[in-house]
C-alpha cells in the first residue's frame, strides 16, 4: 500500500504542456514534469515515444528572451531557430517583436547509443512559451516551470496545491554560494584553464554564484581556510590535485570551530593535479564515468546538493599532527611520488616513468610495522549511489527545442546551435580574486598554528603498543596505506575501499619480493588486479586495518608521504576517524 502511494507521488504530474516541433508536421511533444523528471512524450502519426530526463541529470534552467537581430529585415518578424539568440529579460537588447519566453533546461544525460562507453552528454531542452499574446504572461508560465524544476533538483518538497503561485512572486532565488580555490601550479599547470573551460559553464547553467581565489604560493589555501569566515559559503570547491585538498583539510583542523565547518561545509575537488586520487575515488564510489571527462563528475557535484561523509585519518609524527584523506606511504611508492616531482611537466605520466627507474634501483627499508586489523566485513557502497537506473538512457540530440503553439507561422524548432561553443551568461554575484596577495594571513615561517580535531584513542607515538596490535619486523620494499579506492587516476589501489568504510587499506611489500613480482604488482595497480592475486604467505599483502604505526630504522634515509606530501622520515602512526569529513558527490 505504502509502495503504491510512493509510486503515485513519484509520478504525480506537477506541470504539463503541449509543445510543437515546427520542422516536423503532425508531431507534438507532451512535456510532463513529475518528481521523477522531465518526461517528453513524442506523438507523431501513429507512434508515441516516451523519454525521461531524470531530475538528478538536470542541473539547472534559465528563463531567457530573444535578442534583437542586428540585421533584421521587416519580413522576418520571428527569429529563425538557427539564428536564435537569447538574452536575460533585463537586457537592453531585447527583440520586442517576439513575445515568447524561452526556458533553457540543462541536463547531463547518458545517451542511448549502445556499444560506446557509458558517458554523460550535455543536452539542452528549450521550451518556448508563446501561448499568450503578452510576453509577461508567457514569462510567468516559463518561471513557473523553472521554479518547480529548481525545487525538484534541490530535493525540496513540491506541493501541487501551490504550484500556481510559483511564478513571478515565488521566483526561485539561489541561496548557495561557493568558495573556489584554484591552484594554478597543480599538475601540468592548467588549473585556471580547467576551471574556466570546464567548471564555469556548469556553474552558470546551474546559476550558482561563486568567489574564486587563485592560490599564490604553497600553503595559501591552508591559511585562507584557517583565517576566513567560511560560513559565508555553502561549499568549498578546490581545483587542483590532492595537495590542495590536504592543505584545506588541515586548514580546517587549525580552526577551533573545525567540527562545525567540517559538518556543514562540504568540499568538492576538480581534478587538475597529476595524481587526482580523491577525484577519481569519488567518481568510482558514485559509479560516474571519469575517463574522457574527468572534470565533469566534479563540476556536477559542485552544482548538485549531494554530499556524503568521508573517513579521515589522524596522523602523528614526532613533530606534528595532521589529518589525511588519502594515503600514508613509506618506501617504493613514496620514492616514486617524491622523486618524480622533477618530471611534473609530464602530468600523470611522471609516475610511470619513475616507477621503471625505481624498479631498476630497488631499495629495501628496515623497520617495524604494527597494526590493528579491521574486524567487520567490508560494507558495499551505498546502493542509492550505485543505482544507475536513476540515470537517463535517452535517444535525444544534444539540443531539443520545443514550442507552445501560438497559431503563428511555424519556424524551425530543432535548434542546433553548437552547444559546445555556446556563449555563457555570467552567474550573478560571482567574484574573482586574483593577484593581490596581502600576505597578512601568512604566519611566521617557524610559527605552527595549533591543530584541533578529535582526540586520539591510541597510545602516543613514543609509548609502547599493547600486545593486541600485530607486529611485523624486518625489511620492507614498501608499506603504503590508502583509505580511498584510487591513489591516482589510473591507480586502483584498494578496489573494495569506499569513501566511508571505516578502513585503512594497508599494502605491505616485504623485502625479498622479486623484481618480476613487483613489476606484476605495479602493472596490476592500474586495474586493481594486484588485490585479487594475493595468496597466503605472499610477499605482497593488502589488509584492512583501523590503525597502524611504522618505526623505520633511523640509520637509513628514505621518504615518507602523507596524501602525496613529503613529511619527515621517522616514526609515524595513523588512526581512522570514520565519516569525519564531508565531500560533494555527483
Ligand atoms: N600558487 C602556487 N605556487 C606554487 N605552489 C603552489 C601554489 N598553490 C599551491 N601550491 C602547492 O602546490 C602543491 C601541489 O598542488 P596540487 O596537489 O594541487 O597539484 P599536484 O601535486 O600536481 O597534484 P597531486 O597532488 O594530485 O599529484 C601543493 O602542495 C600546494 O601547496
Amino acid at each position: 500500500m505504502e509502495i503504491k502511494q510512493a509510486e503515485q507521488n513519484q509520478n504525480r504530474i506537477f506541470l504539463e504542456e503541449t509543445f510543437y516541433v515546427l520542422s516536423k508536421k503532425n508531431c507534438v511533444f507532451r512535456v510532463r514534469l513529475t518528481k521523477e523528471g522531465l518526461c517528453l512524450i513524442k506523438e507523431s502519426e501513429n507512434t508515441v515515444k516516451e523519454s525521461l530526463i531524470p531530475i538528478r541529470d538536470i542541473i539547472g534552467c534559465r528563463c531567457l528572451r530573444s535578442k534583437k537581430q542586428t540585421n533584421s529585415c521587416a519580413c522576418q518578424n520571428l527569429p529563425r531557430s538557427n539564428s536564435l539568440q537569447v538574452v536575460e529579460d533585463t537586457s537592453g537588447d531585447l527583440d520586442d517583436t517576439d513575445v515568447s519566453a524561452y526556458l533553457y533546461i540543462y541536463a547531463y544525460i547518458f545517451p542511448g547509443n549502445k556499444g560506446s562507453a557509458r558517458k554523460r552528454e550535455r543536452t539542452i531542452i528549450t521550451l518556448r512559451f508563446r501561448s499568450f499574446d503578452k510576453y509577461e504572461e508567457n514569462h510567468k508560465e516559463a518561471q513557473r516551470w523553472r521554479t518547480v524544476i529548481k525545487k525538484l533538483t534541490k530535493g525540496d518538497e513540491v506541493s501541487i496545491t501551490n504550484i500556481h503561485d510559483f511564478s513571478l512572486s515565488h521566483k526561485h532565488k539561489e541561496t548557495r554560494k561557493l568558495l573556489v580555490l584554484c591552484n594554478p601550479k597543480s599538475g601540468p599547470g592548467k588549473g585556471k584553464h580547467i576551471f574556466q573551460q570546464k567548471v564555469v559553464p556548469v556553474l552558470q547553467e546551474a546559476e550558482i554564484p561563486y568567489d574564486l581565489h587563485i592560490t599564490k604560493h604553497a600553503n595559501f589555501a591552508r591559511e585562507f581556510v584557517r583565517t576566513s569566515n567560511l560560513f559565508q559559503w555553502t561549499g568549498i570547491v578546490l581545483v587542483g590535485g590532492d595537495g590542495i585538498m590536504f592543505e584545506v583539510i588541515n586548514g580546517i583542523f587549525e580552526r577551533c570551530d573545525w567540527s562545525e565547518v567540517i559538518r556543514s561545509i562540504p568540499i568538492g575537488i576538480v581534478p587538475g593535479g597529476s595524481g587526482n586520487g580523491l577525484a577519481r575515488s569519488i567518481a568510482h564510489y558514485c559509479n560516474e564515468p571519469y575517463i574522457g571527462t574527468p572534470t565533469l563528475p566534479s563540476a556536477l557535484a559542485a552544482v548538485r546538493t549531494n554530499h556524503t561523509t568521508m573517513d579521515l585519518v589522524r596522523i602523528e609524527t614526532t613533530s606534528q599532527i595532521m589529518f589525511s584523506f588519502l594515503s600514508v606511504g613509506w618506501g617504493l611508492l613514496s620514492d616514486i611520488d617524491i622523486e618524480s616531482e622533477r618530471l611534473r611537466i609530464l602530468g600523470g605520466q611522471r609516475f610511470t616513468v619513475w616507477s621503471l627507474a625505481r624498479l631498476i634501483g630497488l631499495r629495501t627499508y628496515n623497520g617495524k610495522l604494527w597494526y590493528i586489523p579491521a574486524g567487520a566485513p567490508v560494507s558495499p557502497p551505498k546502493s542509492n549511489l550505485n543505482n544507475t537506473s536513476m540515470s537517463s538512457n535517452l535517444d535525444l540530440p544534444t539540443e531539443v527545442h520545443l514550442e507552445t503553439d501560438a497559431g503563428r507561422p511555424r519556424v524551425d524548432s530543432w535548434y542546433s546551435a553548437n552547444s559546445k561553443k555556446s556563449a555563457y551568461f555570467s552567474a550573478t554575484g560571482s567574484s574573482y580574486q586574483s593577484t593581490a596577495d596581502s600576505g597578512e594571513h601568512r604566519p611566521n615561517a617557524d610559527e605552527k598554528p595549533r591543530m584541533f580535531g578529535p582526540a586520539s584513542q591510541l597510545p602516543c607515538l613514543t609509548a609502547p603498543l599493547p600486545a593486541s596490535w600485530k607486529c611485523i619486523s624486518g625489511g620492507f620494499i614498501m608499506v603504503h596505506a590508502s583509505y580511498q579506492s584510487h591513489l591516482g587516476e589510473d591507480c586502483l589501489f584498494a578496489p573494495e575501499a569506499t569513501l566511508n568504510d571505516g578502513r585503512i587499506w594497508l599494502l605491505i611489500v616485504r623485502g625479498g619480493a622479486t623484481r618480476s613480482q613487483l613489476l606484476h604488482f605495479l602493472l596490476g595497480l592500474s586495474t586493481g588486479a594486484h588485490a585479487s592475486s594475493q595468496t597466503e604467505g605472499d610477499m605482497i599483502e593488502l589488509i584492512p586495518v583501523t590503525a597502524f604505526r611504522i618505526e623505520p630504522d633511523m640509520s637509513e634515509k628514505g621518504y615518507m608521504t602523507v596524501d602525496g606530501e613529503h613529511v619527515e622520515y621517522g616514526p609515524i602512526q595513523a588512526e581512522i576517524f570514520p565519516e569525519l569529513g564531508r565531500v560533494m558527490i555527483p
